[in-house]
């Protein structure tokens, strides 16, 4: 199991910044869909720059044109890159095409797909590195959470990785253990702590006693 540090509402300099309290205690870096709205694929560019060691991953949650962006991402310096779940097969089999070929990898967001078992089998015969499931702001504002659907989507992923992202924190973090998801995606429940250095290195502890 794997940490992700989910970075969301910052800049490139406070993103770098705060890479650097915590990278000691993370796995993989997400460069977050408002970072890169607001910042472009300079912001993942820079900090692969900056922490060529780490893992990065950029949450563009594709929708079409998934081959070109995927490319774009790639040369930017991502490691990983999301695509929508509700995105065309043409377009999942195209990112996967093009991670392959830039050697990267694909973590599919299953946020807003209603059949998510049905669509996980689909997904997973694709080939997608990723499968995660996730609650986003708007529906975690009105309480919701997505560990059952990691259950779901784990009884019928074969050889895909699974993951989970969505409100995560320090207390809810056990329950999401116990579902042994391969990479826990976490955001708000890191950067908005006062210490966040010691938020990261407590939830590694726990994903490390698995
Ligand atoms: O993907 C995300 C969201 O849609 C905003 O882009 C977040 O990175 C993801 O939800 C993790 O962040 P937290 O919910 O704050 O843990």
């Amino acid at each position: 199991m794997q940490l992700q540090l989910a970075l969301d509402l910052v800049n490139i300099p406070e993103a770098i910044s705060l890479i650097k309290e915590v990278e000691q205690h993370i796995d993989v870096v997400e460069i977050g869909t408002p970072v890169v709205i607001n910042e472009g694929l300079r912001a993942v560019k820079e900090v692969k720059e900056a922490f060529p060691d780490l893992t990065v991953l950029a949450d563009l949650k594709i929708m079409d044109a998934a081959g070109y962006e995927v490319m774009k991402a790639s040369e930017a310096g991502a490691d990983i890159i999301t695509i929508l779940g509700a995105a065309e097969d043409e377009s999942i089999k195209g990112a996967v095409e093009e991670a392959k070929k830039q050697g990267r990898k694909i973590l599919v967001d299953m946020i807003a797909v209603k059949d998510l078992e049905g669509r996980a089998k689909e997904l997973d015969a694709f080939g997608v590195d990723y499968i995660c499931v996730h609650t986003g702001y708007d529906l975690q504002a009105v309480g919701q959470n997505s560990f059952e659907d990691l259950m779901t989507i784990k009884k019928v992923v074969k050889n895909s990785k699974t993951a989970i992202a969505g409100g995560i924190k320090l207390e809810t973090l056990p329950e999401v253990i116990k579902a042994q998801p391969d990479l826990v995606i976490v955001g708000g429940g890191i950067t908005s702590q006062d210490n966040k250095k010691a938020a990261a290195e407590k939830m590694q502890q726990m994903i490390q006693q698995g």
